[in-house]
């Protein structure tokens, strides 16, 4: 695989050689084999497990390359398939050490490509490249300290020679940071921190740029401030730029840290040739609700007054959809794409949220000071966001963005909290609710133009994977309820629907071989819901374990 592969994956159909299926990440795929009139023709055209005793959440989206899948697994296991069969060629299994620290269930989010090598993080806080006929260890990369809190869940992306990874670990107080590794070595050739303070020194190494010092936080807060940069990035081969998320400050009560907190809770434009950070957008400044702003950065053209801007979308935890200028970092629009924020009434002209001072998670001082231990908030959405991690869409065809959104929010509390190496870093508690007795998910078709809802569809479990759609005229996801399912791109309609045994929480993939289309997930319940989900926890607790790869096509 060379870069101009990877250039080229978004308009190629034979292969899908990325997560997010191209730099941009927009899950489109031009194929129309499959298509509206014969998607419910669609039958499983193999099944491949991960065994049994692993089961939990499986959030990998497959890559496909030359008629082989390469596909991720929980607790940080790899398989090698053939993607005409399903039979198993290797699988590795990175042998995790006591001891990992991850918050949200043991996910991996899937692989990535170049040369002769196939690349993994860890929850160890490694990388690894394997080869990709054989599947053995080529290099081993000791990332950072995972008894710190750090671990690693995205997928790599790698953009001339180089695999770039961000890190996890935001709820232990860690620093994010987006780390380039020579793809043939392992060498790690630049180090991105994201928190203001540390441009200059994290374990022991010098940034090759020098960074701001840390006005926007106060005392040595910035020590541990989190901002981990843990879904990976997006990247515009044509303006040289890397798109990363970054997480929440750390710790989430937000009183021990007055200021903006940068670069926290923001997008960050980053030059993938030396890790320089080139604009950035604060999505929610001064957090204080565990909004990390790591959404994926989706480029594409907006049409706007009749003019077309370089642009690009992100559908918010914090319940704004935003568009801004992806050549500069200017805001162009937020608009709310679930049914109630509480923290902010929007945005203003500069892309400066409109707080709603009175929602802000009160201060333990002040609460203490009238007799009471807590004194909890209603805040919408909840921290598991009007979107988390499942990755949204865009459909060339019909200019929207379908977006896996959710309607819940949650009562929270501050309470006093110190760093403790290893330790959670929260400074907070809270139960999440739903809004509604009868559905959490909705899929929503967005217009970027003007936030306008063209469509929902709703499902009584959360969404918790992603979202792919195609030249057909057909939007993929999963539901936890065990559902892969196709809907009509201009109207919402439900065309095919097929159970897989378990909650499907992966990013459905399609690609075209021996002259038919095939589309495929990964189905195993897990993720961040059963394990902080409140009162939602509950709703979903009866869903069952899996892990398993699911490939379809149409019947003969
Ligand atoms: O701040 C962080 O470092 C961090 C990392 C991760 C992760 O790596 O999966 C999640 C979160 N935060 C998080 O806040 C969250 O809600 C979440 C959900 C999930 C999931 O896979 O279901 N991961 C994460
Ligand atoms: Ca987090």
């Amino acid at each position: 695989v060379t870069d101009a592969d990877l250039v080229k994956d978004d308009q190629t159909t034979d292969n899908v050689l990325m997560n997010g299926m191209g730099y941009k990440a927009q899950r489109y795929s031009p194929l129309d084999k499959i298509n509206k009139e014969n998607v419910k023709k669609l039958v499983p055209a193999w099944t491949l497990s991960f065994g049994g005793e692993k089961q939990r959440g499986q959030e990998s989206q497959p890559i496909v390359v030359d008629g082989t899948m390469y596909v991720t697994g929980s607790y940080s296991r790899i398989w090698a398939v053939d993607a005409r069969t399903g039979e198993e060629k290797w699988q590795y299994d990175a042998r995790l050490p006591e001891g990992i620290l991850p918050c949200c269930d043991v996910i991996n989010r899937g692989a990535a490509i170049y040369g002769d090598k196939v690349y993994f993080t860890t929850l160890d806080a490694q990388l690894v490249a394997l080869n990709k006929d054989t599947g053995k260890v080529v290099w081993r990369k000791k990332m950072e300290d995972f008894q710190a809190g750090y671990s690693n869940t995205a997928a790599p992306i790698v953009v001339k020679g180089k695999v770039i990874v961000g890190n996890s670990g935001g709820e232990f107080g860690i620093v994010g940071a987006v780390k380039a590794y020579d793809a043939e070595t392992g060498e790690e050739v630049w180090y991105r921190p994201t928190i203001e303070g540390n441009m200059g020194r994290l374990n022991g190494k010098d940034s090759t740029v020098t960074g701001k010092q840390n006005a926007s936080w106060p005392g040595d807060m910035w020590k541990n401030g989190g901002g981990a940069t843990w879904l990976g990035g997006t990247y515009d081969p044509e303006l040289n730029l890397l798109f990363f998320g970054t997480g929440n400050p750390a710790p989430w009560n937000s009183w021990l840290r007055p200021g903006d907190n940068l670069y926290t809770s923001s997008t960050l434009a980053i030059d993938p040739d030396n890790g320089e950070i080139k604009w950035h957008f604060q999505t929610t400044p001064h957090d204080g609700w565990d909004y990390d702003g790591v959404n994926e950065f989706v480029p594409f053209e907006l049409k706007k007054d009749g003019r077309t801007i370089k642009a690009g979308a992100k559908a918010d935890r914090n319940g704004f959809f935003f568009v801004l200028d992806r050549t500069n970092g200017k805001f162009i629009s937020a608009k709310p794409f679930v049914s109630k924020i509480t923290w902010a009434k929007g945005f203003d002209e500069n892309g400066r949220p409109q707080y709603v001072a009175e929602n802000r998670p009160r201060n333990p001082e002040e609460v203490a000071k009238s007799g009471k231990d807590r004194e909890p908030v209603f805040a919408a959405p909840s921290f598991l966001g009007g979107k988390n991690w499942m990755p949204m869409a865009y459909s060339q065809k019909t200019g929207l963005f379908y977006v896996p959104s959710n309607e819940w929010g949650m009562d929270i509390w501050n309470e006093a909290i110190t760093y403790k190496k290893g330790a959670a870093y929260l400074g907070a508690g809270f139960n999440i609710k739903p809004l509604y007795d009868d559905h959490i998910g909705v899929l929503r078709a967005i217009d970027p133009a003007t936030g306008e809802l063209k469509f929902e569809v709703k499902n009584r479990a959360p969404l918790w994977g992603g979202v792919m759609t195609t030249g057909g005229g057909l939007v993929f996801y999963g539901t936890p309820e065990g559902y892969l399912q196709a809907v009509d791109d201009t109207t919402g309609e439900i065309l095919w629907k097929y159970n897989t045994g378990s909650g499907v929480v992966g990013s459905p993939i399609t690609w075209e071989q021996d002259g038919e289309q095939y589309v495929a997930v990964v189905s195993g319940w897990g993720g961040a819901v059963p394990l902080w989900g409140g009162d939602v926890a509950q709703i979903v607790k009866n869903f069952n374990q899996g892990g398993s790869v699911w490939a379809f096509r149409l019947a003969k």
